[in-house]
């Protein structure tokens, strides 16, 4: 089989440099061409010394008649880029493999209040399928442009959605207690991220709303079949990359923790990326650090109707850059773990 040709716009960012470490180890993959306006010209291997040996490239601005040399373009770009070039790119057949939300929210007067900006390319969405392969593989199979999920979408719906499509909590209050590390916030984040800043320090944000509320309400609603009643809070913790979500909701059925133990490893029992941890043990974030996985565990605390779940993910791999390959080698009909088999690194 002829390596699938790849492109990736943006490739000095956190999920771009993590696209390139990624592809550098995929056996049918080949990076053709990688952009950057302010780093034109600049070798990669310059750039970021990890991928010396790895790489003979260098930036190149986004130019859409080479773009469409290649089979595959990933966008690890601000909100709104994908957009601007995807009908030229899918009409000349490339697919596209979007990291940020462009294509996330079907529902785009939604889209538009929280992203802030108009969306032009409506007439697209029945090329596009929602990232989250456990959920939507037979969509992915079939779409033309990847719109890949949020890290915290990603990790919650993961935990939550065995709750929810099995009608087993009630869906008027879930509570998604969210912690990220520093990566989160991208390669050009403010100074509240500086070391000094952010260290021996740890603070909730985008308690009034953050963009991924919309998304994970649409998305376990299509899956759950129900509205649900989310209330997201995430958090900035003083780590680099990692991620951490907290599920809380109230059980409607008498299930005890042996069974939900064994309905979710029943669920996820031929995921490649999930693991649901043994029952008793709780994931941590650097069982995934590095890697394409997501553990989870699930608890019915004593002498509660609650249930809790936690769900760990490395924010740049399962949250951004890994699904995204992952979605790549389902699009081409390639084993969905090739290249991205990288054990967590640990300590
Ligand atoms: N960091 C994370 O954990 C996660 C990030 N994401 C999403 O992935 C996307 C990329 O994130 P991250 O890698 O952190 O991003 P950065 O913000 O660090 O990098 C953005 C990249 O996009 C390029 N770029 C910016 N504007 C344009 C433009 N108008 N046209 C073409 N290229 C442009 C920049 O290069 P230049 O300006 O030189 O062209 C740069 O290479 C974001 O949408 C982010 O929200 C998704 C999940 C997790
Ligand atoms: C720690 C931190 O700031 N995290 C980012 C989310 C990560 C991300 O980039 O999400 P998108 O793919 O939706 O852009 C945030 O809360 O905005």
């Amino acid at each position: 089989m002829q390596k699938v040709k790849v492109g990736i716009v943006g490739g000095t960012g956190y999920t771009g440099v993590e696209l390139l470490r990624i592809l550098a180890a995929h056996p049918q993959a080949e990076v053709t061409m990688i952009t950057s306006r302010s780093e034109e010209g600049v070798a990669l291997a310059d750039m970021y010394p990890n991928l010396r040996g790895h790489y003979d490239l260098r930036f190149s601005v986004p130019d859409s008649a080479q773009l469409k040399t290649c089979d595959i373009v990933f966008f690890a770009t601000p909100h709104g880029v994908a957009m601007s070039m995807a009908a030229e790119l899918t009409d000349a057949g490339v697919k596209i493999i979007d990291l940020a939300a462009d294509f996330r929210i079907e529902n785009l007067t939604v889209w538009s209040k929280w992203y802030g900006m108009e969306h032009t390319e409506a007439s697209l969405f029945d090329k596009v399928a929602y990232g989250l392969p456990e959920y939507y593989r037979e969509q992915i199979k079939q779409a033309q442009i990847i719109a890949n999920p949020g890290c915290y979408p990603t990790s919650t719906m993961l935990g939550a959605l065995p709750l929810l499509k099995n009608n087993l909590v009630d869906v008027n209050n879930i509570i998604v207690d969210g912690k990220s590390g520093v990566s989160g916030a991208g390669k050009g984040a403010n100074v509240a991220m500086l070391g000094a800043e952010m260290s021996e320090s740890f603070k909730a944000y985008g308690v009034a709303g953050h963009r991924h509320l919309p998304e994970m309400k649409e998305k376990m609603a299509q899956i759950g079949g129900r509205e649900v009643g989310l209330t997201f809070v995430p958090h900035l913790v003083p780590m680099i990359r990692g991620m951490e979500n907290t599920i809380y909701a109230t059980m409607t059925s008498e299930m005890s923790q042996a069974q939900l133990q064994e309905l979710y490893e029943e669920t996820y029992k031929d995921e490649p990326f999930v693991d649901v941890m043994p029952a008793g043990s709780l994931p941590e974030t650097r069982m995934v650090k590095g890697s394409n996985m997501c553990r989870i565990a699930i608890y019915r605390p004593v002498g509660s109707s609650q249930v809790v779940v936690t769900s760990v993910i490395d924010n740049l791999v399962k949250g951004a850059a890994g699904q995204a390959v992952q979605n790549m080698n389902i699009l081409f009909g390639i084993d969905e773990t090739m290249g991205l088999q990288q054990v967590a690194l640990l300590p």
